[in-house]
């Protein structure tokens, strides 16, 4: 489909969107890191950083070099690699964290401080004019040194709308190169950021970058909003691995955004790879891929109900808005239970290669589903049933 007949594309009048000009800022091995299984050998991590870069993201973001030495030396390590994804490291915003990052070799410094009033009362204990103060001197050092420099309000919803503005006028008239919105808790809807995102967009010139959490299941959904309402940029992790259950998927955001944006998508990103690269982050952590991940899950492209496996195989179109080949997949009927239909076992009888008529083919689907309603049926068997039958014909 092309874009302009695309009904899921952004409107032509849709002036602010970024649906079809997004960048991925790619987080596995920073907030991936926080994930309660993460362990990153720095092995892992260059292969990692490696299979990302392949993929096409961005920009990859790292730990703090200021967490361990060797998360600084890793950082150093992975910047030496020569990738052509833009390489950040992510920092709290103190002027001891940015001597550090600046050192490193990195493209650009992801800097974060907590606006919200619960952290500024229980996390660094700042006020407002502490952080302005603070966010202008790490800045002004970053860009001394050439790098690019985002700064990012942690807990952004639940921050004051004024104090945040405020903030952020105030780190963009100094040329910061992205403003962050974080949604740390996961509490955001995708009304509320669209509509944070717009009227930001009227306060900053600079990029809008945003960062989502899933505790409350949005964190697609919100990306996707921040993205029609002006943000450039959206944090994801492989698998959404970060911190609690994580943040956007770098996977599930494509599956949305292959949708709305085709040629962009393809265009950009090495789709194909991403099952292997989600293999690779699932081992690394220690978690299988869950069976519902958006393409990946192992049976994102399994239809099964005998009403879908019939229009699935007159036309993929009536029930799959992916089209698993765009991912090196492909889909599978599954037609040994009692949902099944007699244009799917009519569908198993021609792979089989056995000649039945479609009276036949309606009997014998009526002795599967008769099986299948006392015991859970498997390939071998219904393959069985049918020659059989076929055989007792001869
Ligand atoms: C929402 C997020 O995911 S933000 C990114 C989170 N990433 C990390 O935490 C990186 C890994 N962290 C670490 O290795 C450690 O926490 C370190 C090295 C950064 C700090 O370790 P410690 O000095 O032992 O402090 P600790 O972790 O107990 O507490 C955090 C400190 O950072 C301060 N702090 C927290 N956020 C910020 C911020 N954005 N800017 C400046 N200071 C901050 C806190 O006030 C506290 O300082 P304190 O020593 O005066 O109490
Ligand atoms: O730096 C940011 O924008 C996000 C930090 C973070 O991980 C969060 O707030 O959840
Ligand atoms: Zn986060």
């Amino acid at each position: 489909m092309s874009e302009a007949s695309n009904p899921y594309a952004p409107s032509p009048y849709d002036e602010v969107s970024n649906v079809g000009n997004f960048q991925l800022i790619e987080s596995t091995l920073r907030e991936g890191e926080q994930f309660a299984n993460a362990f990153f050998s720095t092995e892992k991590k260059i292969e990692i950083a490696k299979a990302l870069d392949d993929f096409g993201v961005d920009y990859i973001e790292l730990t703090s070099p200021v967490a361990s030495e060797q998360s600084r030396m890793d950082c150093e390590a992975i910047c030496k690699l020569g990738l052509k994804a833009k390489i950040l490291t992510h920092i709290r915003c103190h002027m001891d964290d940015a001597k550090v990052a600046v050192e490193t070799g990195v493209d650009g410094v992801d800097v974060v401080i907590g606006t919200s009033q619960f952290l500024r009362q229980y996390s660094h204990g700042k006020d407002m004019n502490y952080i302005a103060k603070s966010a202008v001197e790490v800045i002004e050092f970053v860009k001394s040194k050439g790098l690019e420099i985002r700064f990012s309000s942690e807990d952004s919803f639940r921050s004051d709308i004024v104090d945040l503005l405020n903030i952020y006028k105030t780190v963009d008239a100094i040329g910061v190169n992205r403003v962050g919105i974080a949604d740390t808790v996961g509490c955001a809807n995708p009304r509320q950021v669209y509509e944070l995102v717009k009227t930001l967009k009227n306060v900053v010139s600079c990029d809008i970058e945003c960062h989502f959490h899933d505790d409350t299941g949005c964190a697609i959904g919100n990306a996707y909003s921040a993205l029609e309402a002006g943000a450039r940029l959206i944090d994801v992790s492989v698998l959404g691995i970060g911190e609690r259950n994580g943040i956007t998927p770098l996977g599930g955001l494509m599956a949305r955004m292959i949708v709305s944006a085709p040629d962009y998508v393809k265009s950009k990103y090495k789709l194909h790879k991403l099952r292997d690269l989600e293999n690779l982050v699932a081992e690394a952590v220690q978690v299988n891929l869950p069976f519902n991940s958006p393409i990946t899950g192992f049976c994102a492209f399994t239809h099964k109900a005998g009403i879908h496996a019939k229009a699935i195989l007159a036309n993929p179109s009536t029930y799959e808005i992916l089209n698993p080949a765009d991912f090196g997949m492909t889909r599978y009927i599954h037609f040994a239970n009692r949902l099944t239909g007699w244009n799917a076992i009519k569908s198993r009888v021609e792979q089989l290669n056995l000649h039945l008529t479609d009276d036949q083919i309606k009997d014998v689907t009526a002795k599967i589903k008769k099986i299948g309603d006392v015991r859970q049926l498997g390939i071998d068997d219904v393959d069985t049933i049918i020659k059989d039958f076929h055989s007792e014909l001869q």
